[in-house]
């Protein structure tokens, strides 16, 4: 364990933080989502895979709220939040990475990693600043603490000092995913992560999520088309096509099932 305390990692019920059931989204007359259910519990890694159209895109912008379905609803924690904003759902923990990278360009990246965390103090005039100073030092230490203890924690403690907008993409996405995990993110939604990577980078990234779901306690829900990369880092895998579930379950069981190989994996796998 590292010292971070964030996440719902200690103490949190094992039942699903983020459920979609019965999701229908239509565009004029294409049914981009039919019904399509999903479940994620704390902790795991889940792979959203299918070929192109599948409907991948729109169940993430439907689960992180930038897209209202006609039919079903989401969850999160148990709570219906359908209609809840993505800003909403942002501050309730759900994070959602894009392929062009969000980060602070001006910021270092360990700057990055402190402003992403909430700050409690402020208000109260000249007169509470002074009485609240101490504490203050001592929360602002309790930030950059747990910043680097991040950086260090997804191996990327030399990046620390860099600034953001010079970084390459694979680590510029990256630290968008150790920032997550500062923030207390209980759900991350992963769009493509490992295009454009190279095979180190591939391998790092993988290291990133896995402290996010082993010590942070975090879900992830990644969507991507490097098959291997999501045999090896997914517990558990659903299968989309014409935006319905042909399948779900673990790698080899998906490897192995022949609607699955048909639709996308092809017969080499
Ligand atoms: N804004 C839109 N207007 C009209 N049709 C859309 C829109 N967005 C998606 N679609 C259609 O909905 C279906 C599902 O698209 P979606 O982008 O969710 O698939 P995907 O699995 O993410 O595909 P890809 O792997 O190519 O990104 C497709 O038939 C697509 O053409």
């Amino acid at each position: 364990m590292t010292g971070i305390a964030t996440g719902p990692a200690a103490g949190r019920a094992t039942g699903p933080v983020l459920e979609a059931a019965g999701i229908g989204v239509r565009f004029g007359g294409v049914r981009a989502l039919d019904g399509v259910g999903l479940t994620l519990r704390p902790g795991e890694v889940c792979g959203l895979i299918g070929p192109n159209g599948a409907g991948k895109t729109t169940l993430f912008d439907v689960l992180s709220g930038i897209r209202r379905p006609d039919a079903g609803r989401v969850l999160l924690d148990g709570e219906d939040v359908t209609r809840r904003s993505p800003v909403w759902r942002a501050r309730h923990g759900m994070r959602r990475t894009f392929q062009r990278q969000q980060l602070f360009g001006q910021l270092t990246v360990a700057d990055n990693l402190l402003v992403a965390q909430e700050w409690r103090g402020g208000g109260g005039g000249l007169a509470a600043d002074l009485v609240a100073a101490p504490t203050r030092r001592a929360y602002e230490r309790r930030r950059r603490a747990r910043a680097a203890e991040m950086l260090r924690a997804c191996g990327l403690e030399s990046l620390a000092g860099s600034y953001a907008g010079t970084l390459p993409v694979g680590q510029a996405r990256m630290v968008e995913l150790a920032r997550a995990g500062v923030e207390g993110a209980r759900v991350v939604l992963l769009d493509e992560p490992a295009s454009g990577m190279t095979d180190d980078e591939i391998g790092q990234l993988k290291a990133v999520v896995r402290h996010l779901t082993d010590q942070q306690g975090c879900a992830v829900l990644l969507v991507e088309h490097n098959v291997a990369f999501v045999m090896d880092l997914c517990s558990r895998i659903v299968v989309l096509d014409l935006g319905t579930r042909l399948a779900e379950g673990t790698p080899a069981a998906v490897r192995a099932d022949p609607a699955v190989r048909d639709a996308y994996l092809g017969p080499a796998g």
